[in-house]
Formats: C-alpha cells, sequence, structure tokens
C-alpha cells in the first residue's frame, strides 16, 4: 500500500458521470487549496453498465467498485454522494469529511413551468426512488407514477421530449452540474421529504492514512455531518436501505435554553410511506446537536412502534 510519504499526488477517485465528475473536482480544488496536488481518477462501476432499477441490480453498486479501489491503493479519496452510499461501515476506511451541504430538497423539473399543483390527473411523473413514489401516491393527485434511470441530462430530456410531464430528481444533482434553471419546484419537506443524507457528500480514505485524515478534516463542515449523521441513523436503525421508502432530514436550528441563551439544537423530521401511498408515517425531535446519533436511533424507534417496520419490508 502507497504511504503518504511516498505520494506525490493524492489521487482521488470517482464514477464517471457529469454529475460524480464535477462534485469530484470540487473536492480536488479544496485539497489543492490546502497546499496539497491532487488529481480526479475515473472509476467505472456495474451501476454505470444497467439501466435496471438500483433496487433490482443492489444497494451500494455505485460505491461498491470505487470502495474496492480506496482498499487496492489504486485511489487514495473516493467522493460518494453520501444518500447512495450504505449504512453500514466498511472497516479500514473513514468518511474524513462531510462538506458543507448543496440544497437537500426535491425537485420538479416538469414542462412549461408547472408545479406539482398544476399538473393535471393522469400527468405522467418520472422517478424511479420508492420514497419519491411513495411520498407522491400519498398525496393523492391521480399522476401516474413511471420508473426512471440513467444520468440527469437523459431524465431530463425525457420531460424535454414529451415522453414524461414531469420528472423528480434531487435539486443538489441540478445545481452540481449547473442545471437549477430548469427546476420549476423545489419540494418543501413537508410535501416530500428528501432521502438521507441527500445533497451531503461523503469525503473517503483509508483510515491509517493518517496524514491524509487530517488533510481531509479541514474540509469538514460539523453542521452537516451531525444533520447527516443523524438521518442516517433513522435509516440504519429502521435497517433499511437507500431505495427504502424513508425520508429523513435534520439542520441545526437556533433555540433558547431555560436561561434565554441561545443554543444551537438538531431538529430532525423523518417519513416512512407505503409503497401505494395508503400510508404515511411521520415523526420529528429536537434535541442536543451533540447527541445526533441518539436522536436518530430514538426517532427510528419511535416510526417503529408506530408500525413502519411493516412498510420499509414491504418487498
Ligand atoms: N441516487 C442517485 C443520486 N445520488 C445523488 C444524487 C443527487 C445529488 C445528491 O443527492 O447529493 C442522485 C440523483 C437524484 O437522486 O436525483
Amino acid at each position: 500500500m502507497t504511504k503518504p510519504t511516498d505520494r506525490d499526488v493524492i489521487r482521488v477517485g470517482t464514477r464517471g458521470s457529469l454529475l460524480a465528475r464535477t462534485q469530484t473536482q470540487t473536492i480536488v480544488d479544496a485539497i489543492i487549496a490546502a497546499g496539497h496536488p491532487a488529481e480526479p481518477v475515473i472509476i467505472r462501476t456495474a451501476g454505470d453498465d444497467s439501466a435496471a432499477p438500483v433496487a433490482e441490480i443492489g444497494i451500494g453498486v455505485f460505491t461498491k467498485a470505487i470502495r474496492d479501489a480506496l482498499h487496492s491503493g489504486q485511489i487514495d479519496v473516493a467522493v460518494h454522494s453520501y444518500k447512495d452510499l450504505p449504512t453500514a461501515p466498511d472497516p479500514g476506511l473513514v468518511i474524513a469529511a462531510v462538506p458543507l451541504r448543496e440544497d437537500p430538497r426535491d425537485a420538479l423539473v416538469s414542462r412549461d413551468g408547472k408545479v406539482l399543483g398544476e399538473l393535471p390527473p393522469g400527468s405522467v411523473i418520472g422517478t424511479s426512488a420508492p420514497r419519491r413514489a411513495a411520498q407522491l401516491r400519498a398525496l393523492g393527485l391521480g399522476l401516474e407514477i413511471r420508473p426512471l434511470r440513467g444520468n440527469l441530462d437523459s431524465r431530463l430530456g425525457k420531460v424535454a421530449d414529451g415522453e414524461l410531464d414531469a420528472v423528480i430528481v434531487a435539486r443538489a444533482g441540478l445545481v452540481r452540474i449547473g442545471r437549477a434553471d430548469v427546476v420549476t419546484e423545489a419540494f418543501d419537506p413537508v410535501v416530500l421529504l428528501p432521502a438521507p443524507a441527500q445533497g451531503a457528500l461523503a469525503v473517503e480514505c483509508r483510515s491509517d492514512d493518517a496524514e491524509l485524515v487530517r488533510t481531509l478534516a479541514e474540509l469538514d463542515d460539523a453542521s452537516t455531518r451531525a444533520s447527516v449523521d443523524a438521518e442516517r441513523a433513522v435509516l440504519a436503525t429502521l435497517e433499511a436501505g437507500c431505495t427504502a421508502p424513508v425520508g429523513a432530514i435534520a439542520e441545526v436550528v437556533e433555540s433558547l435554553d431555560d436561561d434565554g441563551h441561545i443554543i444551537a439544537e438538531l431538529s430532525l423530521r423523518a417519513v416512512v410511506a407505503a409503497e401505494d401511498g395508503s400510508d404515511v408515517i411521520r415523526a420529528s425531535v429536537v434535541g442536543p446537536v451533540e447527541r445526533a446519533d441518539q436522536l436518530g436511533r430514538e426517532l427510528a424507534a419511535e416510526l417503529l412502534e408506530l408500525g413502519a417496520g411493516e412498510l420499509v419490508d414491504t418487498p
């Protein structure tokens, strides 16, 4: 394995999609700005070769090949969309930085600038995420939901060419590739709760690469990390993966303590929905930022008490 001292350039691995390359370049630039030469390295993944829904090809397809390259020493750093990472830790690897998060909301991209409420019943909406489909069905708008995969450009193309009336994608992805202009509505989390860790990046390296762990730590944003820890703790406790009908969002909010002092607290909301939209279970909690992980687990326990287990297990 390459020792940090033998290394001239820090190799930062990524998938080949425009989104992956763009978000990796921001990390490469930040590492260079911190005074260390760095370059991107593109890794092919099984997910790139398949057009099947993620639920079929398996959780972690996008991230496994990149983690393998990290373990083997082919690359030194991996940049993942955090929401695509399985909740189980990968022994030997560490998330050294969670940089400041991009807008976590889901976004509607429709023709003629229509917002969701303006789409007539029977309109055809593309999304493959069971979480989005379930919450959308629960709104009872009579929309028809079609599976959707492929890169962002091809998804947007299906709206432009009339195959679909609208698609729902993560706003963060569009912002990163410079296409925020196509968003016709960014959903309030009350309407559509985003995936745990949506809009956040996970910057990962080998845990024994101590010097690099320290270098990357400079890119960490404490509030984003606490938020994402809480959201992912919900998912992990529910034993659900990135394709489960589970949404969660946390943010650091200011509130007053008993003595009237302003303190920062973590506000966490989560939803579990039946895929057919027949049931939606919501819960929320506010607590100390330092207890992010516990807050997530407590909220998941509450959701399970309310009957979430059956909804998560639905095949
Ligand atoms: N599941 C694919 C994926 N992984 C990360 C993003 C967008 C960027 C992000 O959430 O950080 C997307 C596309 C989407 O959900 O529309």
